[in-house]
Formats: structure tokens, C-alpha cells, sequence
């Protein structure tokens, strides 16, 4: 399997407009991958609040179909990243606001497969707990091998939600992320520590760039069952590549069965 994580770095100063047709280009151009990942909230801007209302979409809307078609026209699976999701259907969650943090999964004939909204919301006071809702459910991508559980950047420090995936039959974790330069330390040891403990495959894709203020860590990866760094990108934009046997993972498993030790 080859599994491309496009790691975008973008500013204040890009339209919607202008970015979505950016990314889609990007993503054409992993035509041969099996597995496309973007970031999370690329379109919103991960830390650009004020604009989320402005940038909010349908599942199904302008940024969606863009995706979509690209998908299609690359042939590949895609993992969109995440929107800003404000339903067309005026719905609204338990705290009554309608926006939510929601991943799409495009298959490669360009369906809507899959959407995930992020169940832990970053900002404590602000941000996502002020503005969107949480997300409630576990949603897997099953495809080219594996039984992927998603998640979205702050999930990463929730472990329990990534046991769940495994109890679940998770064998490998897609985490679109907008996580800071200043905290990367912690954002390139939780990914290991998710591959390591669950015995799973990561791809965590994150942004680069500076936006609302804020720098961007960057430093996507690729973490193998094992804890091995496969790949990892640098501070700027870049497109990680990696090609992965995916048999590895239960080879590795059988090899090594900590996780049948588990005494719950
Ligand atoms: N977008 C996010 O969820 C940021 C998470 C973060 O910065 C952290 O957990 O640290």
C-alpha cells in the first residue's frame, strides 16, 4: 500500500476559494497512491475561530465536491482532513450550536464514505468547545487493508478512544492534525505512543505554515506497530510517501502478542 500524507502549509491571506483549488491540485498529483491524507480544518484554518463561521460547509458542499472529484480523478482513497461542518439540514447538537469538526472520507470512485466529527474539542474556554459541538460516534475507513480508526489532533492525548478502535478491530489510526511548533514534542511522541501501545499503524498528517498567529509544528508521520518512524516531513509544506506492507501488522502482532496480555 502507498499512502501519501499531504502536509499543507498555508497563511491568512488565501481565499477558500483559492486553497480548495490548491489542495485539489495536490491531491491529482498522488494519482499511483492508494491512501490520500490532508489536515485537519485545512479549509477553515485550524486556529483561525473568527473565520470558521464564514469557511463552514456541508458534508456535501463546494469543499466536498472539490474533494470529491479530485478523488476521483486520482483514483485513490481520500481522507479530506476535516471541515468546519455547519449542516445544510439546520441541524442542530446537545449545546445548540450547529458546527462541528468533521473529517470526510472520499472513495476512489469519488463517494462520500465516511464522515468523522472530533469527539474531544481543543481550546478549553475557546476555540472548539466555544463554537462547535462534540462528536459522539467511532468511524472506521476500511480499505487497502486496513481497519482504520479516525481521529482528529486533540483526540491524540485521549488513549481510551484509541483502545476503543482496537477493541473495535482497528489495525491502524488516520489523524489529520493542526498542532503547534510550540507543542510538537508531545505530538510526535503521542503518535508513537498510539502506534506503540495499540500495536497499529499511524498516519498522523499535519499543517505547516503560520496562521491566526499561531506557527504550525509540521512533522507528519508515518509510525509502523512497532514504534519505527517510517517517514516524518520537516517545518513546510510537503507530501510524505511511504509504501507499507500491510500483512506486517499482523505478522507483527503474532511476533510479539502483547496485546493478548491485556487483563481487563
Ligand atoms: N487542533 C487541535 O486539536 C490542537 C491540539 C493541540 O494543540 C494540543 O493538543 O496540544
Amino acid at each position: 500500500m502507498r499512502v501519501c500524507l499531504i502536509q499543507l502549509a498555508y497563511d491568512d491571506d488565501e481565499s477558500l476559494a483559492e486553497r480548495t483549488r490548491r489542495v485539489a491540485g495536490l491531491v491529482r498529483e498522488q494519482a499511483g497512491a492508494d491512501l490520500v491524507v490532508l489536515p485537519e480544518l485545512w479549509s477553515a484554518g485550524g486556529f483561525s475561530y473568527r473565520e470558521w463561521p464564514e469557511r463552514s460547509q456541508d458534508v456535501r458542499g463546494e469543499v466536498a465536491q472539490a474533494l470529491a472529484a479530485a478523488a476521483a480523478d486520482a483514483g485513490v482513497w481520500l481522507h479530506g482532513g476535516s471541515i468546519a461542518e455547519r449542516p445544510d439540514s439546520g441541524e442542530t447538537g446537545p449545546e445548540g450550536k450547529s458546527l462541528w469538526n468533521t473529517s470526510l472520507v472520499f472513495s476512489p470512485s469519488g463517494e462520500l464514505l465516511a464522515t468523522y466529527r472530533k469527539i474531544h474539542r481543543f481550546g478549553f474556554a475557546g476555540g472548539e468547545p466555544k463554537l462547535m459541538e462534540a462528536g459522539t460516534d467511532l468511524v472506521f475507513l476500511d480499505a487497502v487493508g486496513l481497519r482504520a480508526g479516525l481521529s482528529t489532533c486533540y483526540d491524540l492525548r485521549f488513549p481510551e478512544l484509541y483502545r476503543a478502535q482496537l477493541d473495535q478491530g482497528a489495525t491502524a489510526f488516520v489523524i489529520p492534525a493542526a498542532w503547534p511548533m510550540a507543542r510538537l514534542d508531545a505530538w510526535r511522541l503521542l503518535l508513537r505512543a498510539r502506534a506503540v501501545e495499540n500495536q497499529c499503524l499511524v498516519l498522523g498528517c499535519n499543517t505547516a505554515g503560520t496562521h491566526a498567529g499561531t506557527q504550525m509544528a509540521g512533522h507528519s508521520a508515518v509510525v509502523a506497530p512497532t514504534g519505527e518512524v517510517l517517514a516524518e516531513a520537516g517545518d513546510d509544506q510537503e507530501v510524505l510517501r511511504v509504501d507499507f506492507d500491510v500483512d506486517t501488522i499482523a505478522a507483527f502482532r503474532q511476533d510479539f502478542p502483547v496485546l493478548a496480555d491485556r487483563r481487563l
